[in-house]
């Protein structure tokens, strides 16, 4: 149901840096909103330190109703980790280079529409991950895409540029590794060129690696890309980017509840595209339901 009288106080937390966007003009009409239906407003800009923290503390300080996250997916998934088994959804502005989870939920990419959540929005719960301890809300990987995903986070240089040249330069020597999966229903021993650990659909860049993910049915999958000749690169990004991917020759889907990786090559690893180490056995079990999240009401209501 639409909720508008229930959350009078919103803390905004806003990226100023991400997806490059200048965001003053985008304060002023955040005021604007919340004035014109008596919202009280608090903001607080990253500064890319020890943001976690200040986020936590203002969170603890003023209790508000609701946070909103304004920026890409980093930005997302740092606020949204502190608001996993919570009362407090989790609102989402897209900004950033990258907005996945934003996509996958169906929020409005037009900064304008997606300004009128603020007062009008259902709530909904989501599913997230415990992946050794860490929260993961919308995808992991073990492999190509987590090489990839360390280096551009290593670099210099942002932007859809910088990764797809990265990707590019890896593509040509990168071999699959061997990892054995024990989920609550099956065994995959074999080798993958890439393992995602997905709670949710496609990557930021919308390169679609589980179409039929559902982000609150109570499961997860773990979606394998095998390993396949380099003249199959093409065909495989064809079906990425068109929603096809479960359609390869060279992809398998395992749907749990649980599971263990054993990755005994130590293949780098990202949770929500954030670099981790988290050493050869990931454990991950899902938490169902854990996330408010804010979304637009539905046409029929
Ligand atoms: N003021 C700041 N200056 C520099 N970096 C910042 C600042 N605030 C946040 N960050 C960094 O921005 C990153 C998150 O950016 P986010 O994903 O929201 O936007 P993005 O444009 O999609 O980013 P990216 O291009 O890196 O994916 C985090 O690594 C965070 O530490």
């Amino acid at each position: 149901m639409q909720d508008n009288r229930a959350h009078q106080n919103i803390l905004f937390v806003i990226n100023p840096i991400a997806g490059d966007i200048d965001k003053e003009e985008l304060e002023e009409e955040i005021i604007a909103v919340c004035e014109e239906h008596q919202i009280n407003h608090i903001f607080y800009k990253t500064t890319g330190d020890e943001d976690v923290e200040v986020i936590k503390s203002l969170i603890k300080e003023n209790k508000p109703d609701l946070v909103f996250a304004v920026g890409g997916d980093g930005t997302v998934s740092q606020v949204g980790a502190l608001l996993i088994g919570t009362k407090t959804p989790l609102g989402i502005i897209p900004l950033g280079s990258g907005n996945g989870l934003s996509k996958d939920l169906n929020i409005p990419q037009d900064t304008e529409e997606a300004l009128q959540l603020i007062h009008r929005h259902v709530i909904r719960n989501i599913d997230t991950l415990d992946i050794n301890g860490h929260p993961s809300i919308h995808l992991a990987d073990l492999g190509f895409n987590a090489l990839v995903v360390k280096r551009f986070s290593d670099g210099e240089t942002r932007g859809p540029g910088a990764y797809a040249w990265i990707a590019m330069q890896e593509f040509l020597s990168y071999e699959p590794k061997f990892y054995t999966i024990d989920t609550d229903n099956e065994r995959f021993e074999g080798e993958a060129f890439m393992v995602t650990i997905a709670n949710a659909n496609a990557f930021g860049s919308n390169a679609n690696i589980n179409p039929t993910g559902i982000l609150n049915d109570g499961r997860f999958e773990i979606c394998l890309i095998e390993r396949f000749p380099k003249t199959a690169a093409l065909g495989i990004l064809y079906k990425l980017y068109t929603d096809s991917i479960d359609d390869s020759v060279y992809t398998r889907k395992l749907s749990c509840r649980s599971a263990v990786i054993h990755n005994t090559e130590h293949e780098v690893m990202h949770i929500d595209g954030e670099p981790v180490e988290l050493g050869n056995e990931v454990r991950i079990t899902i938490k169902p339901k854990s996330l408010k999240v804010v979304l637009p009401v539905p046409e029929a209501e």
